[in-house]
């Protein structure tokens, strides 16, 4: 089962779509990226598959059922860009009644709520009024009310806006143990390092359709891209570098140096490269694969558009 199925799935608003024919798959337990610009309709998106906004045509399930299913929304969290909060009440008074909402017993709650407290960073400070709270501390109550009764898919929609560098690790921190236990998650943000760091798979969206999706991997056509650094290129080493992957470029201009970048098939055919190296008398100065550069990939996208299933190579040139 899915976390989430969407097929062209469509929203219509004053005879204009703002979603439009959208299929993607989120998996059980994945780390699932949601991007696109601004008005792109990721929201509403969002809306539709928490049952909160009725679809004008298509289909969506979540958990294998419809998002309007009282048991499918049962299991599901979700933090809002922006949460309205009950400013009066304790941090842990709001998340007592955001349990109750849930359906958990108070005898859970009660050990349950200082448990996310802890979590996200509000340890010691759940007995505060949230009128008192900075934004990052809202943020943190918002998500802890996310987690609290322990849901299987979490929506979080720009999830680290208000933190600081620490809080953001620490949300992140938080993401990956929502997936080692099984946990879905959605994610909305702009911050692409963010999601390059924590997403198994993304989906690219402009105006309501999915440009791309998939892994870092796929969208970057299959490759692995690796710099190379050596003090000496021989024809030899070239040669047996070429055997390992496809050489892409070479740059001997600085003296006592010679970058290479290639491309490779498999991440374990690195060692192979530095044994390369060795066994040709040169020296090894850097051997980087490169991370998959989301922001390249996302302008390129969103300003070329491209369709679904065409590959993008350009965003891994050397
Ligand atoms: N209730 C509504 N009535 C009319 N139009 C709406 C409504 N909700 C959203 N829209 C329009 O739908 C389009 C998509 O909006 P949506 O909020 O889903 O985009 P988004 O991708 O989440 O944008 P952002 O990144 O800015 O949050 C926008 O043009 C917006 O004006």
């Amino acid at each position: 089962m899915a976390a989430i199925e969407t097929r062209e799935l469509r929203k219509v608003y004053r005879g204009r779509a703002v979603v439009d024919g959208l299929s993607l798959r989120v998996e059980e337990g994945e780390v699932f990226g949601f991007l696109g610009p601004n008005g792109a309709g990721k929201s509403t998106t969002v809306k539709m598959l928490l049952g909160l906004v009725q679809p004008s045509g298509g289909e969506a399930l979540v958990l294998g059922g419809r998002p309007s299913d009282p048991a499918v929304r049962a299991r599901l969290g979700f933090l809002p860009e922006q949460f309205r909060f009950q400013t009066w009440m304790t941090g842990q008074e709001f998340l007592h009644f955001h349990g109750r909402l849930a359906g958990l017993g108070a005898a859970e709650l009660r050990t349950r709520v200082p448990e996310v407290l802890e979590e996200v960073g509000l340890g010691g400070r759940g007995g505060e009024t949230l009128g008192g709270y900075s934004k990052g501390m809202l943020q943190r109550a918002g998500l802890a009310g996310a987690i609290l009764a322990r849901p299987r898919l979490v929506f979080l929609d720009e999830p680290t806006s208000a933190l600081d560098p620490i809080g953001r690790v620490e949300v992140r921190e938080i993401i990956e143990r929502l997936r080692a236990s099984g946990v879905a998650v959605f994610l909305n943000s702009h911050l692409l390092s963010e999601v390059e760091q924590v997403c198994d798979r993304v989906a690219f969206v402009k105006a309501g359709r999915v440009l791309r999706q998939g892994s870092m991997r796929e969208l970057m056509g299959g490759v692995l891209p690796v710099d190379l650094r050596v003090d000496t290129l021989s024809p030899e080493l070239l040669a047996a570098l070429g055997r390992v992957g496809e050489v892409r470029h070479t740059d001997a201009h600085t003296p006592g140096r010679v970058d290479v970048t290639l491309w490779l098939e498999r991440e374990d055919a690195l060692p192979a490269l530095a044994d390369a190296v060795h066994g040709h008398g040169a020296r090894l100065y850097a051997l980087s694969p490169r991370r998959p550069d989301l922001e390249t990939m996302f302008l390129e996208l969103i300003e070329g558009g491209a369709p679904q299933g065409q590959p993008s190579r350009s965003a891994v040139h050397a």
